[in-house]
């Protein structure tokens, strides 16, 4: 790929091999370049780069010569994995980029002068950028330039994001602009909002009487055919494939359920976002061990829309792969 040629010959690192780190790798090395993964020494990602033919290094060593390295560690592990094992062995004139801007943005990470900073944000789980691109498709990604004194950090963020995304889609944004608009988006609609709201209907029919199982499938499994067909054809085209009776319901009652005190709260997060809270709060949580994330695991792996979720699957998926994701 031409849009890759800025990037060949050179050392390419990415730290961590979760969620974003397979995929970012995966997909670059299917496109032909050589990539080195970096992580602590005897972890299951460990066994699990290697039996996918990956290079794999300590992270201190993976850095060093590298001239690319993509951070890809859980936001709350890095200040501490750069202080560590990043800053000193990142070489003069290296690119340090990032999936998400949170500890360059809030500041938990002030990277060394001599280095240049960007960021490739794709816009989906990683799980889902490694599986579109496998199907011959991509997820779109944003672009950032923090720090760039190379004078073509936008060259390689572009190139990374033109093979990770499989050059669908780049949008250029700033560090700021990717980290509050991000957090919004997980909290207040993508997870948070998007649980929260399958939860309470399914609640609300099983608590009314309903059988659990109906209620599942009406609340929770047909979410994914109506977003489907909002993400290929827009709101429009999906109301028009749904009945008039399902479209007046929409019209009328949707504003009922987000209603303006739902807006406000809406304004009262992203508030939060900008101006640290949120940020803050998480901090202190991971400070924790995270014993109120732990709690809330274990509360909803126990719940009554997970086990009924489970049986729905496997009616559902019998034997397919999507079963075991
Ligand atoms: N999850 C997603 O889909 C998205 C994530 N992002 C961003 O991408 C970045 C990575 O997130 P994500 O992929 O979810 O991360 P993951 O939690 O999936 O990362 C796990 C990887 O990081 C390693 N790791 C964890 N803790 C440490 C540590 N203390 N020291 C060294 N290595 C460690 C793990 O290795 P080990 O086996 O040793 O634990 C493993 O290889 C974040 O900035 C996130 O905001 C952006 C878009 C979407
Ligand atoms: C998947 C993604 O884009 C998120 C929700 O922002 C994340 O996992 O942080
Ligand atoms: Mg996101
Ligand atoms: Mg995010």
């Amino acid at each position: 790929m031409t849009e890759l040629k800025v990037l060949e010959g050179k050392k390419l690192t990415v730290i961590g091999y979760g969620s974003q780190g397979h995929a970012h790798t995966l997909n670059l090395k299917d496109l032909g370049m050589d990539l080195t993964v970096g992580l602590r020494e005897g972890s299951k990602s460990w066994e699990e780069a290697e039996k996918a033919g990956v290079k794999v290094k300590k992270i201190s060593e993976a850095v060093k010569d590298a001239d690319v390295v993509m951070f890809l560690t859980p936001d709350e592990a890095q200040p501490a994995v750069y202080e560590n094992h990043v800053k000193d062995n990142l070489k003069e004139g290296a690119y340090l980029g990032f999936a998400h801007g949170f500890n360059i943005h809030y500041k938990k990470i002030v990277p060394a002068g001599k280095v240049n900073v960007f960021m490739v944000a794709p816009k989906g789980p990683g799980h889902m950028v490694r599986e579109i691109f496998e199907k011959g498709h991509g997820v779109p990604c944003l672009t950032a330039v923090y720090q760039d004194i190379s004078g073509d950090t936008k060259e390689v963020a572009d190139a990374w994001a033109n093979g990770v995304g499989r050059k669908v889609g780049i949008i250029e944004t700033t560090f700021k602009e990717e980290t509050e608009t991000d957090l919004f988006g997980e909290q207040a609609v993508l997870c948070g909002g998007v649980t929260e709201l399958m939860q309470a209907g399914f609640d609300t029919l099983v608590e009314a009487g309903y059988n659990p199982e109906v209620a599942y499938f009406e609340c929770v499994h047909e979410m994914k055919l109506i977003i489907d067909m909002v993400y290929e054809k827009g709101f429009a085209k999906m109301r028009d494939s749904i009945s008039n009776t399902a479209e007046y319901g929409d019209y009328v009652t949707g504003k009922k359920i987000i209603t303006d005190k739902t807006r406000e709260t809406m304004k009262q997060v992203l508030g939060d976002i900008q101006n640290g809270q949120f940020a803050k709060e998480f901090i202190d949580e991971t400070e924790t061990g995270y014993k109120f994330m732990k709690g809330e695991r274990s509360k909803y792996s126990d719940s009554k829309i997970e086990e009924v979720g489970s049986k729905m699957r496997q009616m559902v998926f019998k034997g397919s792969a999507k079963n075991h994701m």
